[in-house]
């Protein structure tokens, strides 16, 4: 088991607070997401976390014990490396045994273990192969055996699937989760996909510029975000964040965001907002509306018949708008 709190962790480089008092926990057995932008510290979260860098201040704690200033082979957590760099020159079976061989594990025990990573990833039939003649998803099974291989308490794994195309990488996610389940251990991912974040997620934080933005299930962050950051980084296309005016805002409300699939439009030649644009993408399409000063973008389901031009009626449910300050953060209610 493993549950990993930071405790007001700050961590810089020079000048750069690369992490800023961050405090969470995760927990044991979690499938827990970093996301944010390039340079918002994800990649320095994972080296505290595994005893790569030691924080300036705050604690680290591992099930409860301080590991602030162990070294990383106290720790036993596993990093699966971007884009599943497996040996090219070893065989799969080689590649799994190699932590516990480096190790000096005794052969019988080693071949034992093996057995058992490899029935419970199902790659019993691919470990005489060499990583280029595995497919992508074959290779991430392996890569996930060679770290599960040592029994760690948990595992971390940084854009592990980046560099596959977009339709592998779709069935890559949905294999990461199966396999992280029937795993039974922590794992902790670094991703910039939104769309990966949010459907491998059992919880993410959101970071900006080192500081810890939002903590929650992908629903509460996409339902409830705390600031505008956060509202825009989740979703596609982002939530649309107008001035007021348009739509019914609360009181010191700076900007209202509604997100595509919550506007809804019906033809009206009164109406007061213009299509600017229409992308059919098969399964739904994408309006590009102008309304006053603001630009919006309508998610709606189908092909449905919209024309540049053309003018519409727009609203939305009250419920449904999200209500941010002057300085990006929501509104209570
Ligand atoms: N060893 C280092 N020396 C100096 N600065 C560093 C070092 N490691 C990270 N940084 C800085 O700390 C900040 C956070 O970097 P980090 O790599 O953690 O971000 P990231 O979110 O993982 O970025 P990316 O998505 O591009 O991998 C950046 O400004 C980076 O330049």
């Amino acid at each position: 088991m493993a549950e990993i709190t930071f405790d007001n962790v700050s961590k810089r480089f020079g000048a750069t607070v690369a992490v800023n008092a961050a405090s969470f926990t995760v927990r044991d057995n979690e499938f827990f997401c970093f996301f944010g932008p390039p340079l918002s510290g994800k990649t320095t979260l994972l080296r505290l976390i595994l005893g790569l860098e030691v924080p300036d201040e705050g604690r680290i704690l591992i099930d409860g014990k301080d590991v602030t200033r162990t070294g990383p082979a106290a720790r036993n957590i596993a990093m699966v490396f971007q884009n599943l760099a497996l040996f090219p020159h070893m065989t799969a079976r080689d590649n799994v045994r190699f932590p516990l061989v480096e190790r000096g594990v005794p052969a019988a025990q080693i071949t034992a273990r093996l057995e058992e990573v490899a029935a419970k990833l199902h790659i019993g039939h691919i470990l005489h192969k060499h990583p280029g003649q595995l497919s992508g998803g074959e290779r991430q099974r392996v890569a996930i055996a060679r770290a599960l291989v040592r029994d760690p308490a948990a595992y971390l794994m940084d854009d592990p699937i980046s560099a596959l195309d977009a339709r592998l990488r779709e069935e890559a996610r949905v294999e990461l989760k199966r396999m992280q389940r029937e795993a039974g251990r922590t794992l902790i991912y670094v991703t910039h996909d939104q769309e990966e974040a949010m459907s491998v997620a059992d919880r993410m934080a959101i970071l900006e510029q080192g500081v810890i933005r939002q903590i929650g299930t992908p629903a509460e962050l996409y339902d409830r975000p705390a600031t505008s950051y956060v509202a825009q980084l989740l979703g596609a296309p982002v939530m649309n964040l107008i001035p007021p005016g348009l739509f019914a805002t609360r009181p010191g409300a700076a900007l209202v965001g509604v997100r595509p699939e919550d506007l809804r439009v019906t033809p009206d030649p009164a109406g007061r907002a213009e299509v600017t644009g229409v992308e059919p993408l098969g399964g739904y399409t994408v309006l590009t509306l102008r309304a006053g000063e603001s630009q919006l973008r309508v998610l709606l389901r189908g092909q449905p018949a919209f024309a540049p031009g053309q003018r519409l009626h727009l609203d939305a449910a009250e419920e449904r708008l999200h209500h941010f300050a002057a300085d990006g953060h929501r509104l209570a209610g």
